[in-house]
């Protein structure tokens, strides 16, 4: 399998001096072109940093992360090879969009990172209009604004900006965390078909093992900053090695009587 992002010894510290904080501790791992990684540890043990390390939006203070085999990094510059080519779903649609922007605006907003011409290949009307029908979403929904929605439905237009720009990578923190538990199903399996229909590649966060066992190939598993454990979800659920995995999976025994496992 071809390696699309590789990530090696990365570490990211927060704060000067004395005050210094270590986010991310010597990160590694690959993922693979087609699959969908995920990444699972308790809140604060730096699976945001490392997806905003991958999407540029921080950078690592040590080691290399590379895509497609280039370094993304240089120093504190982000290599933009191929604008809108890594694409992000934040975990809270309420505050990851812009309340003061209409949702065809918001949804054509990254396109503002390609060319000229680009951008007016990929704002054409009817690629839009299909583009919002896949998500789930109607034409008369475009001129109305994000507070208009439900959760769920604001989910779905983060998806469809994410997806505007047609990206082979995309990052998914938290996406469903933030909806009902019903609403949950519905996105992840929309979040399923489009990987199949498009050929995405996923990095995944969660904190959820259900979530991740249902729509992961390969795992790795966080606790302080650290990955204790990496491997294919199968082989983890069935033999983990590390204590602290060993935690979660005993989490998961209440997981499966909730109505997130029994409405899949
Ligand atoms: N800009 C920042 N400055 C200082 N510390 C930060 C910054 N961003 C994150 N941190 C700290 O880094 C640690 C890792 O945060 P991160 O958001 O990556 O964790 P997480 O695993 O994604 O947690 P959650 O599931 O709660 O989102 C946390 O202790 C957080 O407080």
């Amino acid at each position: 399998m071809k390696e699309l992002l590789q990530l090696s010894g990365v570490c990211k510290q927060y704060g000067k001096g004395s005050q210094t904080f270590q986010a991310v501790s010597n990160v590694s791992f690959s993922i693979n072109t087609g699959e969908t990684f995920g990444l699972i540890g308790e809140s604060g043990s730096g699976k945001s940093t490392l997806g905003k390390m991958v999407t540029g939006l921080d950078y690592p203070t040590a080691g290399t992360i590379l895509y497609e085999g280039n370094s993304l990094w240089n120093e504190k510059k982000y290599n933009r090879r191929k604008p809108g080519e890594v694409q992000i779903v934040f975990q809270d649609p309420q505050s990851s969009l812009d309340p003061r922007m209409t949702v065809q605006d918001i949804i054509l907003e990254p396109l503002w990172a390609l060319s000229a011409e680009e951008r007016r290949q990929k704002a054409d009307k009817e690629r839009l209009h299909a583009l919002i029908a896949r998500v789930g979403l109607k034409p008369e929904h475009l001129p109305r604004y994000p507070h208009e929605f439900s959760g769920g439905q604001r989910q779905r237009i983060a998806i469809a900006r994410a997806l505007i720009t047609d990206p082979t990578f995309v990052i998914l923190d938290e996406p469903t965390s933030a909806l009902d538990v019903s609403v949950q199903a519905h996105v992840l399996n929309l979040l399923k078909e489009l990987k199949r229909e498009r050929g995405l590649t996923y990095l995944f966060i969660s904190h959820n093992m259900a979530v991740i066992r249902y729509m992961c190939d390969r795992m790795a598993v966080m606790q302080r900053g650290k990955v204790v454990e990496t491997g294919a979800v199968a082989d983890i659920f069935a033999h983990p090695q590390d204590p602290y995995t060993k935690t979660l999976l005993a989490s998961l025994p209440s997981l499966h009587s909730d109505s997130f496992t029994s409405s899949l």
